[in-house]
């Protein structure tokens, strides 16, 4: 049986294809052109920063919040103290666009992560003309070659890349790959199971004085928190726990603590 990244991969596979057809780069219009690098920005704060995400629906959890309107969300996010917004731009298993992307970079003056399962330079291309800064580049999707050579090619487009990885073997892959900002995932993508000992584990085998640690998925509460800054992790991306939060200034206030 195939795991849930392994069909969200050929799913992408597909998608490439269609691209490859009939996308047509745009030159990169809504690049911003004074925004923070994400990377120094976590590094030197005080804080535990939030990448604060746009996620509609999930395969672990089925629909989460339908009726967001990103670029609202995307502003609240700002307004209450995100460090970073992540928006999913894939639709057969998040419900999201890359038109979220673009809205979401109109409204707001922070870091934008394009939140997909990138396979491709094309996708690179796409997400840095719908606005990104950040692209995602998950170890567990490819060989280390194409990781290797996308990783290079988002560099060279001046944009930043989140590396994630879910167990040691990735972790050497983004370390020999020359990541500086690596995502733990702490979700199983085989069982959706959420563990934070997954964060604990990996982060404790990472310089982080050099390379920032943000840590991913399963995130809900101050002791969380508390618990993985432990070890160093200065970053968070926090997508559930945001998208059904009625306070987003209480949420905020309690996952942003102190350093
Ligand atoms: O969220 C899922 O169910 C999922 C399934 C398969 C691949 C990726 C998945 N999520 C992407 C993410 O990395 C999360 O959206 C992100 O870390 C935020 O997680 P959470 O705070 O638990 O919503």
């Amino acid at each position: 049986m195939s795991t849930i990244l392994e069909e969200i991969i050929q799913e992408k596979e597909r998608e490439v294809v269609i691209l490859k057809q009939t996308y047509k780069t745009k030159g990169n219009l809504k690049q911003k052109r004074h925004v923070q690098s994400l990377y120094e920005m976590f590094m030197q704060s005080q804080y535990i920063n939030i990448i604060a995400e746009i996620k509609r629906a999930s395969p672990s959890k089925g629909m989460i919040n339908p009726d967001v309107n990103p670029p609202e969300q995307g502003k609240q996010y700002q307004e209450h103290g995100a460090g970073a917004i992540s928006v999913l731009t894939d639709y057969p298993f998040f419900k999201g666009t890359m038109d979220d992307l673009s809205a979401v970079r109109e409204a707001v003056d922070l870091p934008v992560l394009n939140k997909d399962f990138i396979i491709d330079e094309i996708q690179i291309n796409r997400a840095k003309d719908y606005g990104a800064n950040v692209i995602l580049l998950i170890a567990a999707a490819l060989p280390k070659h194409r990781l290797q050579q996308l990783f290079t090619y988002a560099r060279e487009q001046d944009l930043e890349v989140l590396f994630e990885v879910h167990n040691e073997a990735e972790l050497k892959v983004a370390k020999e790959i020359g990541a500086t900002i690596i995502g733990i995932n702490n979700r199983d993508l085989k069982t959706f199971e959420v563990d934070l000992a997954t964060t604990e584990k990996l982060a404790a085998l990472i310089d982080t004085e050099k390379t920032l640690v943000i840590s991913e998925s399963g995130i809900k509460t101050t002791a969380d928190v508390e618990r993985i800054k432990q070890v160093g992790v200065r970053g968070i991306l926090v997508g559930e726990t945001m998208m059904r939060s009625r306070h987003l200034e209480k949420t905020f206030a309690e996952l942003r603590i102190q350093l």
